[in-house]
């Protein structure tokens, strides 16, 4: 793969992109962007490539998760901090409770474009763009803050460096060493239902840590975490500009993020977004809805992964609690018939949104529920791994989606709203989910 093919998308139909008023501008920023340095180095996403192919062949969980939409004003030390333990801490349940190892990627240091239905919003009969991300525009309803500004790719690249800077200091540093399962659950989430369960379950941990030190055993691996950063490449200018040729191999990696992946609104077979996939060998993500047909699946498989390389390429479900019963099975036996190997992982949040009659875009965590449920179910029945979960969450004590076990309520949802797109699980939540897919894996 060279520079010089990487630009083929170009001459295909790009769905999502933003209107950007000045091409200048836009050139401008995208040529500060190409000379500025990676952010991961394409050796990481080989390494992930590897985790991932475990996952793939049934030997790990990939736990993917974090922010709907990152925003720049969210770049503190407590958002991300907030962020990496809830991560940590499912993690922690699922390792110790479903005994399986855990590849932690988060939608973090580069999540800031969205995909929207509409181009437009309307309130009170003015009409505006819609807010597409940090990245592209701002949230707040006015002309100005509404206009796409390629200034903005720009403070996205070092809002994601920020990012991944504390993340890597976090992991590396000590915050993550597994002797610290309990001061990841201080705060609010201490007391409720699924905080001291989690409670229950760092102090077995703790036990285990010391009796292997006792017995003369601290792997490195407690100390440290392996973490990697991953976003939906919807803007295709920026990830372009974001691609490098690796000097180890000669071949092109999207180096804003280790993984990144393509979504639903974005997959078409001859579109931009698959082609510019295609040729990038970071480990890449295709969301598949409930119409996504047997041919389309093994299509995306021949584009994106010929070679048949497992790690290359995940498949992750989002077919809404209802339907994931229904339309999974075939999609599933008929690419597994054809040899193809790809990691296929639960996102259970976008096929389960509604408005509740609040006007809140939320989500019910029964329905999220059930669609891991429905997904662990059509796994089991034909003998496959379920391979993992996607999930939009925050560290922060959020009322978004409505249930859990300390339960919010629809009226409660105005109280801490905080999203600037989609509806998140919040910490207690999210640890719900966690403790409930570790006893769905353990029946497997
Ligand atoms: O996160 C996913 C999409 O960007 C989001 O669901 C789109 O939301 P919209 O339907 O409000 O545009
Ligand atoms: C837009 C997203 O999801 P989907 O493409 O599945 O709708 C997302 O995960 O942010």
């Amino acid at each position: 793969m060279t520079a010089s093919n990487l630009h083929t998308w170009q001459s295909l139909p790009a769905a999502q992109q933003p209107e950007w008023p000045d091409p200048e501008a836009l050139r401008s920023a995208l040529a500060e962007l190409t000379s500025y340095p990676p952010l991961v180095f394409a050796g990481e996403c080989d390494q992930l490539r590897a985790r991932l192919a475990a996952v793939a062949r049934g030997e790990a969980f990939l736990l993917q998760g974090g922010d709907c939409a990152e925003a720049f004003d969210g770049v503190s030390a407590d958002h991300i901090r907030n962020k990496l333990k809830t991560l940590l801490q499912m993690a922690a349940v699922l390792t110790y409770a479903a005994s399986v190892p855990v590849v932690k990627v988060g939608r973090i240091a580069g999540q800031y474009s969205k995909p929207r239905s509409k181009s437009t919003e309307t309130r009170d009969g003015v009409t505006l763009p819609v807010y597409r991300g940090d990245s592209v525009n701002g949230f707040e309803f006015t002309p100005e803050s509404r206009r796409p500004d390629p200034e903005r790719l720009k403070r996205m690249y070092h809002a994601s460096a920020s990012t991944l800077n504390l993340v890597r200091a976090f992991t590396t540093g000590g915050y993550a060493d597994l002797r610290q399962v309990h001061a990841w659950n201080q705060d609010f989430v201490r007391n409720s239902p699924a905080g001291q369960r989690y409670e229950r379950l760092a102090k077995e941990i703790d036990k285990a840590l010391s009796f292997m030190n006792a017995c003369g055993v601290a792997p490195e691996e407690f100390k440290t975490v392996e973490f990697y950063s991953s976003h939906e490449a919807l803007v295709l200018d920026y990830e372009t500009a974001m691609t490098r040729v690796d000097s180890r191999t000669g071949e092109l990696y999207d180096v804003s993020g280790h993984m990144v992946w393509i979504g639903e609104r974005t997959r078409q077979l001859d579109h931009a977004h698959i082609e510019f996939a295609s040729k990038v060998r970071n480990p890449i993500g295709v969301k598949l809805g409930p119409t996504t047909t047997v041919d389309e699946a093994l299509t995306l498989i021949e584009r994106l992964d010929p070679d048949r390389e497992p790690g290359r390429l995940t498949f992750i479900t989002r077919m809404g609690a209802g339907k994931v019963r229904d339309h999974l099975p075939l999609l599933l036996e008929k690419v597994t018939a054809s040899g193809a190997q790809p990691v296929w992982i639960c996102d259970p949040m976008h096929g389960n949104t509604f408005e509740a009659e609040t006007g809140h875009k939320t989500r019910r965590f029964d329905d999220v529920l059930d669609e891991v449920k429905g997904f662990f179910e059509v796994h089991r029945a034909l003998g496959t791994h379920p391979g993992g979960i996607h999930v939009e969450l925050t560290g922060d004590d959020v009322t978004e989606c409505v249930g859990g076990g300390d339960e919010v309520l629809v009226d409660d949802l105005h109280q801490r709203y905080e999203t600037a797109c989609d509806p998140r699980l919040n910490r207690s939540q999210s640890l719900d989910l966690a403790f409930l897919v570790a006893e769905m894996y353990r029946e497997l």
